[in-house]
Formats: C-alpha cells, structure tokens, sequence
C-alpha cells in the first residue's frame, strides 16, 4: 500500500487529520534521540551488558543532571548501579535494611526514579515513554509521572499509590520495571557495528538480549566477519562450519555448540581421537574463565582443532578450485606439502614444517576428505542447518542486520571498502561483471540472503561467497589480502604469516578519501561519518582520523585484544548535541561491578558539537514523518474542497 492509501484509510475526518499533523509536527521538534554504536563484542556478554545498563555512561550523566547538588558521590553511585541491576541491588538492599529504614528507602527509591523517569522522558512523546514502559505498571506510572507531587491536592493521591505499591509486594516489581524503562529511554537505539560472535564465552546471550531490546526495533545490526561464519553455518555451508568449530576449539569454546546450539560434535571427537595426538600449536588458548580445564579435556580439545583444522583445508582446495574468480589459487597449500610432509615450498622458497599433523592428507590427492572427514563434515552441516536455537538467532541477524547502513548521514560498516593503492573501488568479477564500491555490498548481501534460503544449496556461487566473506582477498568485512591460518600453525618463518590490510587502512586517514566514500554510498559528504569496527585500536592510535570524519570503535571488549587496545573498549554516542566517544575500563566480572559499585566507564571525548541542538525533523526519522505531514496537509485540503 502507498502512503496516500495507507494515511487517508487511517485518518478519515478532519479532526483526526489534524490532529496526527500536530503530533507529528510536535514531534519533527523534540531534541534528536541518543544513538549508541558498538562493535567486536565478541561475545563478551557481561561487559555488553554492562554498557547496554548503563547506556554507555549515559544514565549516570542523566543522573547528575537531574540531581544536581542532591546527592553524594556515593549516593550518586549506588542510585545508578539500582538503575543497572535492579534486581541485583534490590536483593542486597533487603540484606542491609529491615522495618523503617527499608520502608523509607522505598519512599525515598520512588521519589527518585520518578524524578530520573521525567528528566530522560522529557525527550519523547507521552506514547514512546508509554511504550518504554512494562505494560502492567503503565497506568500507576503514568500516574506518579504525570501527577506533581508537589501540589497540595495531588499530594495524598501520588503518596497512596506509593504506600499501596508497598503494602502490595509490588515495590520491587515496579522499581526493576521502571529502571529498565530508563535504561531503554537513556540510548534510544542501538547500533552494532559487526562480530557479536567470536572467542567470548557467550555471544548467544549477547542476541538474546538484543533481541529483547528489539521489541521496537531499537537494534541494527551491520555483519562482521565472525558473524557470517555463523550465518554461513546455519545456511549449510560446510567452509564456514569448518572456520567456525575450529576457531571455538582454538578458544576453548566448543561448549557454545554443544550445550548451547545442540552441534553434535561426537563424530568429529571420535576421528579426531583416532588420527591426533598432543600437538603445542593447537592447544587451546585459553581456559574459559567460570572453569580451568583438566589435562583429558585440553588434550581432547587438542585433537579435535587439528581434525577440524585439516578438514578445513581440505576443503578449500576444491572451493578455490571452482571458483577462479576469487582469485585465490595461492591459497592452495596442501599441494605444495613434499610427500613426507617435512616441507613446504611457498613462492619459491622450501620451508619447514613444524607440529605437522597429515595423517589423513594423501600426498597424491591431499584435498580428497577421508569417508570419515566426509561423515563428519557432512555430520555437522545437517546439526548446523537443524539447530533450531541457531536458526532463532540467525533469524534475527538477518532481519536487523545488512553488510551496511546508511543511517542519519552516517555510513556503517564494520571492516571497509576495498581499494587499491590509489583508492580506486576494487572488489569482484562475477559472470563478466565487476562489482565494487557500493554495488559489490549489494552483491554480496544478495548472495548472503540467498544462500540463506537454500540452506540445502551446499556448493552453489552464493554459499561459496559467505565463505569468500570470511577470507576472500577483496571482502569489505575481512580486508586483508590473505588469511595465512595454514602458515600460522605450521611454518616458523614469521614472514610468511603476513596478511596485508588493504590500502583502505592507511588511506582512510585522509579527509578527501572518506568524503569519496560517502558520495560513493550516496551520502552528503560534508555532513557525514564513517564508522567502522573490526581493527583493534591499538594503544597510542587515535581512533577517530580524517578530520573527525572516520571513526573506529573496535576497542578492544574481546580479552585476548586487551593487551593491543589497553582499554576495554568504546561506544560512540550521537545525540542532539553531538558525537562523543567514550572509553570504556576493562570490565571484570558483573558480581565484581555490582559488588563494589564499580562503573567501567573513563573518558568521554567530544568528537563534534552541533551549533544548535539537532532535532527529530534533521533524522531519518524525521524525513519519513515530514512525508507523512505532506500526504495529510494534501488530504486536508481535498477534504475541505469536498473530494
Ligand atoms: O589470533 P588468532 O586466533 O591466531 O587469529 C588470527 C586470525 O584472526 C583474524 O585476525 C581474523 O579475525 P579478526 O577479524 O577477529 O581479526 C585473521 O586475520 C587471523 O589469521
Ligand atoms: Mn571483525
């Protein structure tokens, strides 16, 4: 349906034309809502969640503001850390306080949040506050919120509703319910800027919570490179299953596919136990933190990645093979193994092999998988494509997510846009056409869709480009020439683990080079920023370049990255104000947060402050509803000509 169709069959009298012209043009006037981007989670889900509580730092700052003077530092402290973990900090103020003490605590609690409640809604309509609300607790809250307590005659009726709330066992219920309601209304949307997935221990939670904070699409998602492997896994493509298990054994990770996903992965222990034996270059990398593992399960884990790993490589060869277009012959390796596997010869020089392990690989056909490879390959591809928890998850990445956004004059993506060395658009040559800049993110996000479709579609083009998605020479979410995993584990000589960042890298420093960018993406150049996320900020590098034109906010939220980043990560915050990107701790545990009250948050640096406040009219948002006006000034004016 058009809009005209859509607008005249909603609104048919001139009242309610009108009226919906003056909500949507008071609207076009309220201050532009906060937006909040992140990236490279990584799994990492209580320090995600700590910064999705506290709304990157923005809840205590809404405190401060409303509070002024009011409050201690540590009352201050323990107010937000109620609004963060409401059902945390309840269970511990019921430990600390009895009788009068608790029953003023409640009063004093209520007062208070009602206060913070006004002060972050004063940017929404009463609707979208309405709709932040828990629906049960609507109508007491419009109430309190509505009603000033400080005139006489309402003065009884807000205190009874409070005292009632108490005497009814429905205080705590209402003090979590309305702290998630200001935690929604603090960071009003959400930007992911790629790899949810990855080496944490828990990015299953990480989308669940996103999805629940979705119910009004508040979320979106831009894909990063881990991402598609799960995507790829769930669309059957065994390439990426292989990249994916493999990179869970090397972090100790397996435990997400078996107990959280239901992947089978007894097949592959089994193979895994009859060919491998200990081997340093896969131990796994680190214990997961909640349990150190025993010396039986290290080994096992040991195992299974050298199994994975070669099945992988195994695989390769013929995806290569039958895809020239990618481009990536040089990537055959196990052909170039010596039949005793002790060296390997790599543009033109023999190199040693270290911690070999080709106990399956025939040096005559070494790409051919032995029928138990195949087994369990073929194994893991049909639990991937069933595993309906999996499907839920990659269900909602696909709905929220894209290769990019163009988003209130920003461009996000999370690697880059391939470019040679004098930042001209390179990318891919399909069926005799080549798609770069813009039009090769079309593609391939049609591809990705595809292949999403047709989980049983296991080697056609589309399936083969998820793949190419993780690792390929020109993909906008890898953006380095070549993935040397092989060189990695088997070969000393550092120089051949090189993998070449494209020339993107260096030359989006440039101002004239992101402004190219923009134009290329259909954005105003002047006006607009490019946000990427996938290259650890590493210590001493400044995150924001080209003039305040090109911001990176991979700070580093995944562990391992820590020791490059030396922070433990950022969130960029754009509101009517400005950008401000915000430095981010290292988070600890939550039980340690929670604890000992302490917030994660370190700096915040303005990146551009507007002359005047921006408003909704000045958003994406704001484009469509002037639409809408436009449609209703038309029909009112029909409907007073009688047509
Ligand atoms: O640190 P590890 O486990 O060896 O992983 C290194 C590999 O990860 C990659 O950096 C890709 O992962 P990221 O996108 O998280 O950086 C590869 O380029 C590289 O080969
Ligand atoms: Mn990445």
């Amino acid at each position: 349906m058009d809009l005209y169709s859509e607008l005249t069959a909603k609104y048919q009298t001139v009242p309610a034309i009108a009226t919906e012209i003056i909500n949507l043009e008071a609207i076009l006037n309220l201050p532009k809502p906060t937006e909040a981007f992140m990236s490279d989670i990584h799994g990492e889900y209580n320090a995600f969640q700590h910064v999705l509580r506290n709304g990157s730092g923005n809840v205590k700052s809404k405190i401060r503001s409303c509070f002024r003077d009011e409050m201690t530092e540590t009352t201050l402290q323990r107010f937000a850390f109620l609004v963060y973990y409401p059902s945390e900090r309840l269970t511990a103020i019921h430990q600390e306080l009895q009788g009068d003490d608790l029953q003023q605590w409640y009063l004093t609690t209520f007062r208070r949040l009602i206060r913070l409640l006004a002060f972050t809604a004063t940017k929404y309509t009463r609707s979208k506050v309405r709709k932040a609300m828990a629906p049960e607790f609507v109508y007491i809250t419009e109430e309190l919120l509505y009603n000033d307590a400080d005139t006489p005659d309402k003065l009884a009726y807000y205190w009874q509703i409070i005292r009632n709330l108490i005497v009814l066992e429905q205080a705590d219920e209402w003090i979590e319910a309305t702290c998630r309601t200001i935690q929604r209304l603090t960071v009003d949307h959400f930007h992911i800027v790629g790899d949810i997935y990855d080496r944490g221990p828990a990015p299953d939670q990480v989308v669940e919570s996103l999805i629940k904070r979705d119910q009004r699409h508040s979320v979106d998602i831009q894909w990063g490179n881990h991402d598609i492997l799960w995507i790829g896994g769930a669309a059957g493509s065994a390439l990426c299953i292989a990249n994916l298990v493999r990179i869970s054994a090397r972090y100790n990770n397996l435990s997400i596919l078996e107990d959280v996903y239901g992947i089978n992965l007894r097949h592959l222990a089994r193979l895994a136990e009859q060919y491998y034996q200990d081997n340093p270059a896969f131990s796994p990398k680190m214990g997961r933190s909640d349990r150190p593992i025993t010396e039986a399960e290290r080994l096992q884990i040991t195992q299974i990645h050298q199994a994975i790993a070669m099945i992988q490589f195994k695989l390769e060869g013929p995806a290569i093979k039958r895809r020239p277009e990618f481009e990536m012959d040089h990537r055959l390796l196990l052909d170039k193994l010596a039949a005793d596997f002790s060296t390997i010869q790599l543009n033109g020089h023999t190199y040693p092999i270290t911690n070999g392990c080709f106990a399956t690989v025939d040096p005559a056909d070494p790409y051919r998988l032995l029928p138990e490879e195949q087994e369990v390959i073929d194994s893991l591809v049909e639990s991937f494509t069933h595993s309906e928890k999996l499907h839920r998850h990659m269900d909602f990445l696909m709905d929220r997510g894209s290769m990019y956004l163009r988003y209130n004059r920003n461009l996000l993506l999370h690697g880059c846009v391939p470019v040679d060395e004098d930042g001209n658009f390179i990318g891919l040559t399909i069926e005799g056409t080549t798609y770069t800049g813009r039009q090769l993110f079309d593609m391939l996000e049609a591809n990705l869709r595809l292949a999403y479709s047709q989980p049983t579609e296991k080697a056609d083009l589309a399936t083969d480009l998820l793949w190419y998605l993780w690792t390929g020479p020109n993909s906008p979410l890898f953006g380095k020439h070549d993935m040397t995993t092989f060189e990695r584990y088997f070969i000393k000589d550092p120089a051949t683990h090189a993998e070449g960042r494209n020339a993107y890298y260096h030359l989006r420093k440039d101002p004239d080079f992101i402004k190219k960018i923009l134009r290329e993406f259909v954005l105003d150049p002047e006006v607009g920023h490019v946000i990427n996320g996938h290259t650890p900020v590493k210590k001493g590098t400044d995150p924001i370049m080209a003039n305040n034109k090109m911001i990176v906010i991979d700070g580093g939220f995944s562990k391992p990255y820590q020791k490059t980043t030396g922070i433990g990560g950022y969130t960029l915050l754009d509101n009517s104000y400005g950008m401000q990107l915000v430095t981010h701790q290292p988070f600890t545990t939550k039980a340690d947060a929670i604890a000992n009250l302490t917030d994660i948050i370190s700096t915040r640096r303005v990146v551009e402050t507007e002359a005047r406040r921006r408003t909704v009219a000045e958003t994406d948002i704001g484009t469509a509803l002037q639409a809408e006006v436009e449609v209703l000034k038309r029909r009112l004016a029909e409907l007073r000509n009688g047509d």
